[in-house]
Formats: C-alpha cells, structure tokens, sequence
C-alpha cells in the first residue's frame, strides 16, 4: 500500500505515558495515538498502572504497547484486558511471532520499528542499500506499519535523508527519535503517516504539557487536534471515572468550592509568592506530587509506613468521664499523641520524605520551633535513609536542649538560627533560603498547611488521614457524624487534617481554637484570625498578626507550639466563608484544660491539644446528650509537665510580672511547635 498522507494529515503519537497525569494532559490534546512502554526503559510501566492510565484516557485515542522481544503471553493478557490497542516492537520479534499475534487476534494492528542508526547483527543497516533491504523485508511481512527511528526512546533523530521517498514505502511509516517543537515543522516535509513522540515532549523526565502544546502548534495540523479536542466533551464520557479514580486515592469528600481550587488559590488567600529559584521546584514538586499521590504503590507504601511504623489508626477514645462530668453532648478524643514521636506530626513527615525519596532527593531540611516537627523530621529521615538538617532559633535551642540532642540522636545537624527573634518564623526564613541554594538533592519538608502552594495542598492531604479515619470511626461506633470536630490551631495542620473529610458535611461543626495567650486585647496572643489581617509572608497570602504598617507582629502563647504569627490559607478561606469557626482560648483556660484531662481521664495532652479540650468543654455543656464532640489530641504532653508546674507556680506565687514583658513571655513558652 503506498499511503501518501497530506500534511493535515499527519497523525501524533505520545509515547512513554507514566502517570495519571500524563492522561490528563493527553486529554486536552487527543492525539491519535497515546503509548505505554513495557520493554527495560526508563519509561517501563507496570501492566496495572497502563491499566489505570488507559481507564481515564479519553476513549479516542490508541493504546500502544510497547515491546523488545517481549513474552509472547503478556501481550495477550494486555490485548485480553484491554489495556493496549496496537502493538509496537522493537526487538528481534520474526514473522513466526508476528503470525501468532495475528491467529490471537486476526485485527490487532502491529507497528514494526526499524534502527535507521544502530541495527542488531542480523539488520546491520548503516547505509542506505541495508535499510533497504530491511524496509523490504517488513514491507512484504504481516506487520501493518513501519516505525522509523534513531534508537528506543533515545531522544536522538536519525539522518531523514537515509527515508528516501517515503511515498514509496509500501506501509504507513511512523517518524520517531527525537521528534520535538523545533523540528517538527521540518519533519513534517516528510509526509510520514504518524509522527511518534517521547523524549522531545518530557521535562524532568516526565510528559510535559507545554511542550506537547508547542509541538502542536508549530505543527500545520493543530486545527485539527483541537476540532478533537473541542469534540471531545461529548465523546468523553470517561472524565467521571477519571474525577472517581482520583477520589480513591488520598483524597475524599472535598467542598465543591475548594474542589475547584485552582493554582493553589483557596478564594483569595495561597498562592506562590516566592522567589525566582524557587519556582521551577515548586513546579516539579507539584507535578511528581500529583502523580504519586494517585500511584497505588506510593499510596500502598504510605498506608504501611502509618500503620506499621507510626502506629495508625490512632484510637478513637471516647472520653466518658469527662462526658458525665460536663453533662451535654458526648465527648470523644482522637489520639494523635499516641503515634510514634508523639503527635500527629509523623503523618505529614512520613508523605513528605517518602515523596522526596520517589523524587529522587538524597537531602531532606525542615524548620523547627521548639522540636517536635524537627524530630519527627529526624525519624523520618532516619527510617528512610535521607540525610537530614534542621534549621531552629538560637532561643528554641536553648529552651528545647533536650530535643535538639533527640534530634542529633536521630542522626540530623540542627543548625542554630541567630536572625530576628531567634524562634520559628525565623528558622522557616532560614530554611527557605537554605532550600534555595540546593534544591537539585533537598527536599523541605514543610511542617504546616503554611508556605507557597503546593505545600498547603500536600501537607493537607498527608494530615486528612485524621479525619478519614474518625469518620470511619465515628460511624462504626455511634452510627452517625459528629457535630462538631474541634481542633487547636498554629497553622492549622492538625485541624485541616480533622476537618478535611468532613468539609461537605454541612451539619458538621468545624472549630479551630487560637492561641489567646494573655487575652486577644493585649498584645500577647497569636490568634491571626481573630485579631490578624490580610498579609503576604512565607510565601502565602493569609491572615498574619501585622503592626500598623503591615510588618509582622511578635506573637506570644504559652504554647511555643501555636505561636505563629499567621494561619495556612485553607482556614482563612474556610473562615471567611463561614464554613469553619475559629476562636481564641487564653493560656490560663488551656492549662485548666490541660490539668482537667489528666485528673478526669489519666491523659496529659500537649498544651496546644488542651486549647481545643478547652473550647470543647464550654460547648459540651450548651449541648444534648445526642450530640458528639470529636476534639483532636494532637500530641502528647510530657514535654510539657515541667513547664505548667512553673507557670502554676508563679501564678500562684503571684511573681509573674516578668511574663508580662515580651521577653519574659518568651521565656515562659511552653511545648512543641504546632504550626
Ligand atoms: O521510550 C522508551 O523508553 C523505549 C524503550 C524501548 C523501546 C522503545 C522505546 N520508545 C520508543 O522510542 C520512540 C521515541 O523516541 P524519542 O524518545 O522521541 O527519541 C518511540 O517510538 C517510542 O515508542
């Protein structure tokens, strides 16, 4: 058959699809044909993931296997399944194996490839008569298309002159190796019948949309692709399974609002402002992130990591002595404090680390207030083999002695931070900037629902194990949905973890308790909600405790763990529109809190956690014995003791004016980092 094609004509391949996401961008294009490599590459793909991929692609575009002298078998169970539409081989396969494919399935479509540069032994073709020959030999064979390429994926084009007319090659002749938007156009003066494209459309290694985009445009046959792609809304049926698909990985149950957050916006507040050398990383780190977050493997070895490393699921503790105490509504505990290192922090350190490892990350940094994101950072980095730094104020040094030596112990260098205030917000300064110098090998990973995008939407999503699990819980348990999940607040990563499953559950009260310190009408509290306003600072547009001209404010709270001066920027969306609560709790009702839950139910929780029990025994009381209060416990409070023996002690002995100065506040911080 002499197939002589017109430009317009010209059909696309994308090859080597990897990811769920590859789909997605393959979605908006449509090109004709879409491959999957199952032969030793870079690029191989395991039969379930193809499987995945091929369920959400849309149903226009040709699934192509890819093979070098593959199992004759695979390839049936891949046609059985449905999974590859056209065979594609690069090996030694010969007209035997050629013909059994065919008497399995007499329509199954077989693209051969021949090595235009560096042919086997037995097609030694490095000059024109040899190619030939061996253009002959499969022209005259049963395979239904030639493949013309350089070598398997190997990025390089091949001299075009060696084709010769192509018109006279007696099959459809796909053009491959190293085909990309700079010599498409040329390329296409060919007239091959397909351009087939892997290498020259991937950045950093995976399909990249913009590039695919730009080969089309400077391809003459882009109104084409895009008649497709505007047919394809009605033609695709399949982006239902796809969003289904998507659901069943680490996300469920999203408010349609935030479901269409976009470029890491929620409402006005997120987004990315960061400097220049951060931004290609941010970049890589969203995409590899959307990619594993929907990989069953990545997911499976996560699962395992929480439930045989970290201890999950924590329990769901139904607190009946306090319950009878208060009267009112029922009260439960969910036991963040009883995973490993103590809070819920591990949730987020093991999705991160494991993350960078995939990404190929040998270095992992992190800040720290006074240690327990740095020492779950250092376990982490630890159980997995990852160098580790961490960056923490001088003053937290000093205060958490014993938890910078945890840290070491772990194997990590803690790095004093001497700028500003020498506390948090300054160690989250300085491992930005450290990050900026060594992003090729680093990692940070970020301890809050704070900082640019993606890292709201990440740590988010690590942290949501919480409340999937108290609403599996729940519902086995009391057979309904709480009425309300109250949670303490810094950043807010214990809370979004606790309310996330529960955000379209409209009849589900969601309550983020503030640091009130000394009371929101003096200058000592760290509530950015209720006394804060709109700013930019790492990173983020939120709500930051902010002086007259919009610099941030020194912020004080007895837990040096909620002492941040802002909130991540899903609370201010969910704040403004209405859809959460937050208020403040002032120190003396979180030690109260604090002492209360040790004396009623034998627990000393964090002093961060006992502002949300505060919060929850004064609406426990206004409600009915029906009702259900879910509080998160975030960490445990061991750490604590000492301090609130102190603060109790002063207190009482009335010697307490040195807390009333901003340094002596300071001194009197107590616990771990919540932000
Ligand atoms: O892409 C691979 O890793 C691969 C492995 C084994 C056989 C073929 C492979 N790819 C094919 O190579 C061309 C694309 O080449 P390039 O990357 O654009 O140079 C295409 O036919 C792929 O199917």
């Amino acid at each position: 058959m002499n197939k002589a094609v017109s430009e317009e004509d010209i059909k696309i391949k994308i090859c080597g699809l990897k990811r769920i996401d590859d789909a997605k961008i393959l979605n908006k294009y449509v090109p004709d044909y879409a491959g999957f490599v199952f032969a030793e590459s870079k690029r191989k793909i395991s039969f379930d993931k193809a499987k995945a991929i091929k369920n959400v692609l849309d149903e226009t575009i040709t699934t192509v296997g890819v093979f070098v002298d593959p199992d004759i078998e695979d390839i049936f169970y891949l046609i059985k399944n449905d999974i590859i539409d056209i065979i594609q081989l690069h090996g030694n396969e010969d007209e035997e194996f050629i013909n059994k494919l065919k008497e399995f399935d007499s329509n199954i479509n077989i693209i051969k490839s021949i090595e235009m540069n560096n042919g086997d032994s037995e097609n030694k073709h490095d000059d024109g008569f040899n190619i030939k020959k061996t253009i002959e030999k499969w022209e005259n064979s049963n395979v239904d298309y030639l493949l013309l390429d350089s070598g398997k994926g190997s990025g390089k084009i091949f001299n075009w002159e060696l084709i010769g007319d192509i018109k006279k090659i007696k099959k459809p002749v796909f053009l491959a190796g190293g085909i990309n938007s700079e010599n498409i156009k040329k390329a296409s003066k060919i007239k091959p019948f397909a351009f087939d494209l892997s290498s020259g459309v991937e950045k950093n290694g995976f399909k990249s949309s913009k590039k695919i985009n730009e080969v089309i445009n400077n391809l003459d046959n882009i109104n084409k692709l895009n008649n497709k792609s505007k047919n394809k809304e009605s033609k695709n049926n399949k982006s239902n399974i796809n969003k289904s698909n998507i659901n069943k990985s680490i996300n469920l149950n999203r408010l349609d609002d935030v479901k269409d957050m976009n470029n890491g916006r929620y409402g006005i507040y997120g987004g990315q402002y960061i400097p220049e050398t951060l931004m290609n990383e941010l970049i890589n780190l969203e995409e590899q992130y959307n990619f594993y977050k929907n990989d069953p493997d990545f997911i499976e070895e996560l699962q395992n990591l929480f439930n045989e490393y970290a201890g999950r699921p924590s329990l769901l503790y139904f607190a009946e002595n306090m319950t009878n105490d208060i009267g009112g509504a029922k009260i439960y505990l969910k036991r963040e404090d009883l995973n490993h290192t103590g809070s819920h922090k591990i949730n987020n350190v093991l999705g991160q680390v494991l993350l960078a490892k995939k990404m190929g990350k040998t270095r992992i940094i992190a800040e720290t207030g006074a240690g327990q994101h740095g020492v779950a950072t250092a376990t982490g980095a630890a159980f997995l083999d990852m160098e580790c730094e961490i960056f923490m104020g001088e003053e937290d040094m000093e205060r958490q002695a014993l938890n910078v030596y945890r840290m070491e112990l772990l194997g990590a260098k803690v790095n004093p931070v001497s700028s500003g205030t020498k506390t948090l917000k300054d160690a989250v300064n300085e491992t930005m900037r450290e990050w900026t110098t060594r992003v090729h090998d680093t990692h940070y990973v970020l301890g809050s629902v704070m900082g640019p995008h993606p890292f709201p939407m990440i740590v988010r999503d690590f942290q949501s194990v919480i409340s999937r699990e108290i609403k599996e819980e729940i519902l086995k348990i009391e057979g309904k949905l709480p009425t309300a999940i109250v949670a303490c607040v810094g950043g807010g990563s214990n809370a979004i973890g606790s309310f996330f499953n529960f955000i379209g559950d409209k009849g589900v009260r969601l309550i983020g308790c503030e640091a009130g310190g000394k009371g929101v009408d003096t200058e000592y509290h760290a509530a950015s909600i209720t006394k804060g306003e709109i700013g930019i600072f790492h990173g983020m547009k939120s709500y930051f405790c902010q002086g007259n001209y919009g610099q941030i404010s020194p912020v004080y709270s007895i837990s040096a763990g909620l002492d941040y001066p802002g909130i991540g920027p899903e609370h201010a969306y969910l704040n403004d529109i209405k859809r959460a609560e937050y208020v403040p709790i002032t120190d003396d009702e979180a030690v109260e809190a604090f002492e209360y839950l040790a004396e009623k139910e034998g627990i000393i929780c964090a002093i961060e956690s006992a502002h949300a029990i505060a919060q929850s025994i004064k609406i426990a009381k206004k409600m009915d014995s029906d009702d259900i209060i879910v509080v998160c416990l975030s960490g445990r409070g061991d750490k604590d003791a000492e301090s609130i023996k102190n603060y109790k002690l002063a207190k009482s002995n009335k010697s307490d004016k040195l807390a009333k100065s901003s340094n002596s506040a300071k001194l009197n911080k107590l616990g771990e980092e919540e932000i």
